[in-house]
């Protein structure tokens, strides 16, 4: 017996920087260095040499000063003129190597965030994994914020970090190496012992970010959910004069800042502390004696020179411990992106037996099993019990049903009992407990079109409305097909709209849900249904803004544009449109009754229209 989807949620860990983080990070790198000769990588090697160039003249600006003590105190000034070109020319090239440095750094943020984003909408959007992720599953909070925010953050912190990493282990091999050649062991032995000190409390104190920084994000989601929320449904909220949004997101971020403060004062104590460290190990040369045998001016020059080297070596190990900031970050949102990732590929598994790993492209129709069968039939339903998701109770036990052409069905129940679960089950929404549904018919604007019990409205002009989910005008022929919108605009009673948006293609500046009352809507659903023309129409209470009067008007036009009808809904005027009645009686019961000749109803409406 298949699982309940909510019954996935899995236990909530604690996460934080370990094995599957890097294993999570690794499969977002697989995305965004897709192979050796891709963009991404070639920008990656340009960044290299960028950075490393960049190093070679910074020591060179860095050794500087000590050149300038030695001219000065020689009094040099043919040296000192030349010294200055020198420094002029090595300060120009390297603001020039720091630009291109942070231009291929936004570049890269560019195509890492894009490749990102396509890998998880490529994943959201096919099949009903998004529909599935949204309604079912409630292990995956903000879907949305994670591809959309989480993504964005996630690539741009890695971009910061990118040239920083990459020059890290060449400049602290260098500078290992130059910090031995001027004091000995002691220099490199406490500097890294002064790492080894400062890594491991920055760890304590970061392990905590990691899973604040979740669960903020997932707070930050839920805010911006409710706002959108308050947005859409903002006349209905104004009725009840209950707006509550609250400031959840604004207290997590106290606790997260809280959090933050203990680590940065770790992290500002190791940065200032290795600014004096440097002079110890300069001092203990000098103290010893071993410079003994140098003028003031060569002292000067060796203990800038040594400055410079140690500082910068330890400036290098201070700059890892800074990144360990930006590491929380990446972690925290790696986490989220890497959990929805995992969540997709598990629902596309279950669902579709697809492994999103191998690279095939996936077909959602063929995930229907559309049978060969007799060409009349829509469904054949063969014992069919199903559930809600959250429930042990059946809703409906043991269906036998085949829904045929011109065979029009009427769907009845109270309030609860399943009629829009049944079209959940039929359209693969939602599994099926035991049975058996048989297709013959695929869906879409040409076999089966679904008009749900909310419409849905595209953000488009009024063409778009009409066309969808069409996106191309359709004929290609455009007049023939205007004449047709404006036509079945008419017929569906709602040919008022064109002066309201000024015409069938001008954008509209407002939001369709807010300025349409719900019987327009469901009239506008109706045009719709009448240009695309299906073979079988299923309309789930499509009519209940609208009178009984014009729902007969609606229901005499789908027929004789030759459409067969699934009906749900409550009224008994809906019976004379059809010939069986299903009706669902609540645990698991139901009812097949056939219902009395109906054509004399058929009143004719559309005539010599050629349509
Ligand atoms: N996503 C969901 N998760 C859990 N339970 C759900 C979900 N959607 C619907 N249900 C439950 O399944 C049951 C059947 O719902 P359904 O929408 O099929 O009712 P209906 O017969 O169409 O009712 P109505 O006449 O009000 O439209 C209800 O108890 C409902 O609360």
């Amino acid at each position: 017996m298949p699982t309940s989807p909510k019954k996935n949620v899995r236990e909530k860990k604690r996460l934080q920087l370990d094995w599957r983080f890097v294993q999570r990070f690794l499969s977002i790198q697989k995305v965004l260095f897709p192979s050796w000769t891709s963009q991404s990588v070639l920008m990656f090697g340009t960044l290299l040499v960028l950075t490393l160039t960049e190093q070679l003249i910074i020591y060179q600006v860095g050794i500087l000063p000590s050149q300038f003590y030695m001219v000065l105190a020689d009094k040099d000034y043919a040296a000192f003129r030349n010294l200055i070109t020198l420094a002029i020319l090595l300060i120009l090239l390297n603001s020039t190597l720091k630009s291109l440095d942070q231009y291929i750094c936004s570049q890269m943020y560019v195509g890492w965030r894009q490749s990102l984003t396509e890998n998880l909408h490529a994943d959201y959007f096919r099949g009903r994994v998004y529909y599935t992720l949204n309604v079912l599953r409630e292990d995956i909070d903000n879907p949305d914020q994670r591809i959309s925010q989480d993504t964005e953050r996630l690539c741009k912190q890695m971009s910061n970090m990118a040239s920083r990493i990459i020059v890290s282990p060449f400049t602290l091999a260098y500078y290992t190496y130059q910090c031995y050649h001027s004091t000995g062991w002691m220099g490199p032995v406490s500097i890294f012992g002064y790492f080894v000190v400062g890594t491991i409390s920055n760890k304590m104190l970061m392990g905590p970010i990691v899973h604040t920084l979740f669960q903020q994000e997932k707070l930050e989601g839920d805010f911006r959910f409710k706002h959108m929320q308050i947005r859409v449904n903002a006349e209905s909220a104004a009725f009840y004069r209950c707006v509550c949004v609250c400031v959840m997101s604004a207290h997590t971020g106290l606790t997260r800042s809280q959090t933050l403060l203990s680590y940065s004062v770790g992290v500002n104590t190791f940065d200032y502390l290795g600014g004096f460290l440097s002079y110890i190990i300069i001092a203990i040369p000098i103290f010893t004696g071993i410079y003994d045998d140098l003028s003031p001016g060569e002292l000067s020059a060796l203990i800038s020179r040594n400055a410079f080297v140690c500082i910068y070596l330890i400036n290098g190990f201070s700059q890892l411990i800074d990144l360990s900031t930006t590491l929380s970050d990446v972690a925290g949102y790696t986490h989220r992106i890497g959990e929805l990732r995992e969540a997709m590929a598990d629902i596309l598994r279950r669902q579709c037996d697809y492994d999103p790993a191998s690279g095939d492209n996936y077909d959602f129709d063929s995930d229907f099993n559309i049978h060969a069968g007799p060409a009349d039939t829509a469904f054949v339903l063969d014992r069919l019990s199903f559930r809600s998701p959250d429930s042990d109770e059946l809703l409906v036990e043991e269906l036998s049903l085949k829904i045929s052409q011109g065979r029009h069905l009427l769907v009845v129940g109270n309030t609860g009992t399943g009629k829009t679960s049944l079209l959940r089950v039929l359209n693969r929404l939602w599994e099926a407990d035991s049975g058996f549904v048989q297709m013959t018919t695929c869906f879409g604007p040409r076999g089966i079109l679904f008009l749900p019990q909310k419409p849905y409205l595209t953000d488009g002009t009024l063409r778009e409305q009409v066309i969808y989910p069409l996106k191309d005008i359709y004929p290609a022929s455009g007049s023939v097909d205007d004449e047709r919108i404006i036509q079945f605009l008419e017929l569906a009673g709602v040919s008022n709209l064109l002066k309201r948006t000024g015409g069938l293609d001008e954008k509209v500046d407002w939001n369709w849900y807010d300025v349409l009352s719900p019987g327009e809507m469901q009239r506008l659903c109706f045009a719709r249904l009448f240009y695309l023309q299906p073979k079988y129409a299923v309309l789930d209470e499509a009519t209940s803004a609208l009178t009984e009067e014009a729902e007969g008007q609606l229901y005499r036009l789908c027929k004789q544009l030759g459409m067969t009808l699934i009906s749900l809904g409550h009224r008994s005027s809906l019976e004379k449109y059809h010939d069986v009645s299903l009706r669902l009686c609540g645990g698991g019961r139901w009812e097949l009754t056939t219902l009395k000749e109906n054509g004399a109803d058929d009143g004719h409406v559309i005539e010599d229209t050629g349509l």
